[in-house]
């Protein structure tokens, strides 16, 4: 049990903030469909950043569905893992990649996962999700089928294994690299990068960040390169709560939390 004395202390104002959603802004539901952040973390999101902190968000999800999750707020965000990003400017930068190829890809994926009712398929365009947590049963069939994909198509694509997961990124894509690039970038530049993140796929940025000597923040148990640690969502939005009283002379925010 983490207490709340433990959350991790910081003045908001010297900091930049990067949050992966999955598990961290938001509960972990059966299927990505069916998730939310909650509005309190979403007011607080919008009152560091309308009051001039930094914030990103940093997922394995595509930057068109953090926007729909984030609504009304748009952030500067890195998506499919950092092969989107959208910098604080608003200018898209994406991996170059073969589309070709991809759609040739998600054909014979498509195939494959159809022999496993049961096995859900989340096509992201230049990544795709096996999900198993409905049928987790069905664990080692995908290991299986994404390992299969990776060794065919290794010069396209990388394996990334999740929370009852296995995904196939785009070679190259890293959360750690694209929160490098936005530290070397106005606003987040010159401040102390601070990532909170729950999953494999989050342990790339907790290296960078520590490296960058960043605070680094883990959301749950298990073993992880995070250098602090935050028990759950809940907490994440209670530890979100204290981080907006560090401001000072804070601006009325336009999202009001329930
Ligand atoms: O980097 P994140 O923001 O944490 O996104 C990682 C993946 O999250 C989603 O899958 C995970 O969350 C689902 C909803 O809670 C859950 O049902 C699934 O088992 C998890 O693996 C999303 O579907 C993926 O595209 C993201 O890459």
């Amino acid at each position: 049990m983490i207490k709340q004395d433990d959350q991790p202390e910081l003045e908001a104002g010297s900091c930049a903030f990067f949050f992966d959603v999955d598990g961290t802004l938001a509960d972990i539901q059966p299927r990505p469909e069916l998730v939310f952040i909650p509005p309190r973390s979403l007011a607080a999101l919008d009152h560091l950043s309308a009051n001039g902190v930094p914030v990103a968000v940093v997922s394995g999800r595509p930057i068109s569905q953090l926007d729909a999750l984030l609504t009304p707020l748009q952030l500067p965000a890195a998506g499919v893992h950092g092969a989107e990003r959208r910098t604080a400017a608003g200018e898209l930068q994406n991996l170059a990649l073969d589309h070709e190829v991809l759609d040739a890809i998600q054909r014979e994926l498509a195939q494959a996962c159809a022999e496993h009712p049961g096995l859900s398929l989340e096509n992201k365009g230049v990544a795709f999700a096996l999900h198993f947590r409905l049928a987790p049963e069905l664990e080692e069939t995908a290991r299986h089928v994404a390992e299969d994909f990776v060794s065919r198509f290794g010069e396209v694509l990388a394996l990334q294994p999740g929370k009852c997961v296995f995904e196939l990124k785009p070679r190259g894509a890293s959360k750690g690299e694209v929160i490098r690039t936005f530290m070397q970038e106005a606003p987040f530049a010159g401040r102390t990068p601070v990532f909170i993140g729950d999953d494999l796929t989050d342990e790339a940025g907790f290296k960078v960040v520590n490296e960058l000597g960043g605070v680094s923040i883990k959301v749950g148990s298990g073993a992880t390169e995070a250098t602090q640690r935050l028990e759950s969502v809940d907490a994440v939005a209670a530890w979100l709560d204290r981080l907006q009283s560090t401001l000072l002379e804070p601006q009325e925010h336009p999202i009001k939390s329930d």
